[in-house]
Formats: structure tokens, sequence, C-alpha cells
């Protein structure tokens, strides 16, 4: 039997909704398996610290059998210190007038730092996703902080995306989920997102010939790429427990694999495929093998579907254009 390691997951934003609904489902061991102790690094802003220590209270009243220790922190140096898995959750939100340049600044004077600590003090096989946004933006800011580790390792959330398209597709043609195949997000985690039906199977058929044409382009693209915004509108607050299951899904499969015969969704650094600039933190098809995502070749992409990836991801390279003229990258 081999010795088994125990895994340290840091955790920002800790205090925050999406770390409520995320902590509970690492420590119970949803995110690597019944057999991997964790233990748990929480990086909050100082005046969120004692919120994250009543959370912590809360997880040791759980007596999760995997969770080996909890720790607290507002240091990135601390809170990064030995980390395997970094999920960084915590960002600036975009309040009333605050101007696009603003955000991004102030987002850099969060990730920046993060990604220094994470290049300083993470175990040599740290893997990182970016979950406060703008996602894509953000991981590519921590990316550039981070030279020493390979860029391969920074990625960004585009599982929420993706499983809302399965959830979508699955209810307009009244089949399981789990009978959907090869969905795949394409670009920017943003309103220009581009769903693909076109390489999706259903039964093993392709998806797009099993829905109308004006579903696909005026209900089910726009109804997945505004969903963060119909969530908000509804809950009063944006996807919280969803967004925390999506990283649960992400990472998971990056550590344990995407199932054969089956794909799925990540912004990952692009290695020019599929005429994606090299360089940004886009979404693309994938799968995992050993450990590494790779991006699904040989795909057609029919012209409807070309427009689209090219306007999301003209979007991610005006945002690098944008955080490189503030000299955050
Ligand atoms: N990629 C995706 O699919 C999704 C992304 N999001 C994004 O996730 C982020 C977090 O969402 P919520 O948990 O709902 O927000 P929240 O506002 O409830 O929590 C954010 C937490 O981050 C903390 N924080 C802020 N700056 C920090 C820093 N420098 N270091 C450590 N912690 C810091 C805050 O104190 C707060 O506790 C938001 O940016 C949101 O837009 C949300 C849903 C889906
Ligand atoms: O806009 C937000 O903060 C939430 C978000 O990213 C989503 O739900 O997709």
């Amino acid at each position: 039997m081999g010795i088994v390691m125990t895994v340290k997951v840091t955790v920002t934003g800790a205090a925050g909704q999406i770390g409520y609904a995320l902590l509970f489902r690492i420590a119970s061991g949803q995110l690597l398996g019944a057999d991997t102790p964790v233990t748990l690094s929480l990086l909050e802003i100082p005046q969120a610290v004692k919120a994250a220590e009543g959370t912590a209270m809360e997880l040791d009243d759980c007596a999760f059998p995997l969770l080996r220790g909890i720790e607290i922190s507002d240091d990135p140096a601390k809170a990064f210190d030995g980390a395997n898995i970094a999920l960084l959750v915590g960002a600036r939100p975009r309040t009333a007038g605050m101007e696009r340049g603003d955000l991004l600044q102030a987002n850099g004077g969060i990730f920046g730092p993060q990604g220094k600590a994470i290049n300083d003090h993470a175990a040599d096989d740290i893997r990182v996703l970016v979950v406060g946004n703008p996602a894509n933006t953000n991981a590519l800011i921590a990316q550039s902080a981070a030279p020493d580790v390979p860029a391969e390792r920074f990625t960004a959330m585009t599982r929420l995306d993706h499983n809302r398209a399965l959830s979508q597709l699955s209810a307009k043609l009244r089949v399981p989920v789990s009978e959907i195949r090869k969905m795949t997000i394409w670009g920017n985690h943003s309103a220009t997102q581009y769903p693909d039906l076109f390489h999706a199977e259903v039964g093993g058929k392709i998806a797009a010939e099993q829905v109308e044409e004006d579903w696909l382009r005026d209900t089910f693209i726009p109804t997945v790429a505004k969903r963060g915004a119909a969530i908000i509108e509804a809950r009063g607050a944006s996807s919280a427990a969803s967004a925390a299951n999506a990283a649960i899904d992400h990472v998971h499969d990056w550590v344990n694999g995407t199932p054969e015969g089956d794909w799925t969704s990540a912004a990952i650094p692009s290695d020019g495929s599929y005429g994606v600039a090299e360089g940004i933190i886009s979404s693309f098809p994938v799968v995992s093998k050993n450990g590494r995502w790779e991006i699904v070749q040989g795909l057609e992409i029919d012209a409807f579907s070309r427009t689209r990836i090219d306007a999301s991801v003209q979007e991610l390279i005006d945002e690098r254009d944008a955080v490189r003229e503030l000299g955050l990258i």
C-alpha cells in the first residue's frame, strides 16, 4: 500500500458565499475522493477573518474523517505555503459607478500578489482554479506573477457555464443529463461565451440537429450566457452553491481525469488551437489525462461557431490588452 499524502487546499474568499458552499464539500472528500486526506487553508481579508473562524468552527463540528487541519490567515504567503491546490474565489466585485479599468485595477491588486505568493510558497505540483470574476483575466494576472510555475497550472472556471448548458439541453430534449456528451463552452466566462451544440451529442447524435435553429440561437445561447445575471435577479445574490459545485467538478476532473468518450470545458492558457490567440486563458473542449488538461483537437468549426468564438476571444484579447496597459501583466 502506498503512502497517502495529505493535500493542502487553499481557498481565498473563504468567508464568502461560495466559500461557505465549497469548504464542506472539500472536507467531506468530494473534491479529491474518499481516500485523500486534506488540510484547508482559508485566506481572507482582515475584516473577514473572524467570519472565516466561524466557518472553521462549523467544519470542526462536522468531524469529517478526511479533514486533517484548518489554517486561517490574511497573509497570502502563509495561506499558500505548501499548497497543492488553490481555489481563488475572493475578488473585488463591480460596484455601482465603477469603470471597467477600475475593476481590473482592483483585481490586479488581489491576483498579482496572490500569484506571486503562489510562485514563492506553493508546492511544486500546485494547481490553480480562478473563480473570482473576471475569472479568465484574473487567472492571467495571477499566472503572469508566477513565472516559476508552469503556465498550464493556471485555469479559470467555465464549468458552471458547461453545467448550465447541459441542464438547459437536458430540459429541452427531455433526456437525462447523463445522456449528453461532448458539451463545450468556448471563450470568456462572460455574456460573450459560446456554448456549442454542434459537437455535443445526445444519444450519439449531434445535439444541434435535434433542436430548432432559432431555439439554439435565440434561447439556448442567451439563456446559458446570461444565467448568472438571471440568478442574481431571482436570488438577490450571485450563484453560490452551483458555483461551488462547478469548482469541485473542475478540480476533481483535473486531478482524477475525465471519463472515456467525453470531454468537459475549462479555461486554460491557449496554445493557439482553433485560432485562439496564444497565451490568453480561454475556455476550450478539454480532457484531463495524467493530471493535465489537453485541448480536444480536430473539431470542425462551422461559420456560425467561428463568429461566436472569435467574438468571445476578442473580448479576452481586449481584457488582456487593458491589464497590460495598466501594468498588471
Ligand atoms: N466563474 C464563475 O462561474 C463564477 C464566479 N463567481 C465570482 O466568484 C466571486 C466570489 O463570489 P461570492 O463568494 O458569491 O462573493 P462574496 O462577496 O460572498 O465573497 C467573496 C469573499 O472574498 C473575500 N475577499 C475579497 N478580497 C479578498 C482577498 N484579497 N483575499 C482573500 N479574500 C478576499 C471577501 O472578504 C469575501 O468574503 C465573485 O467574483 C463572483 O463574481 C460567482 C459565480 C460563478
Ligand atoms: O456575475 C457573477 O458574479 C456570477 C457569475 O459569474 C455567474 O453566475 O456566472
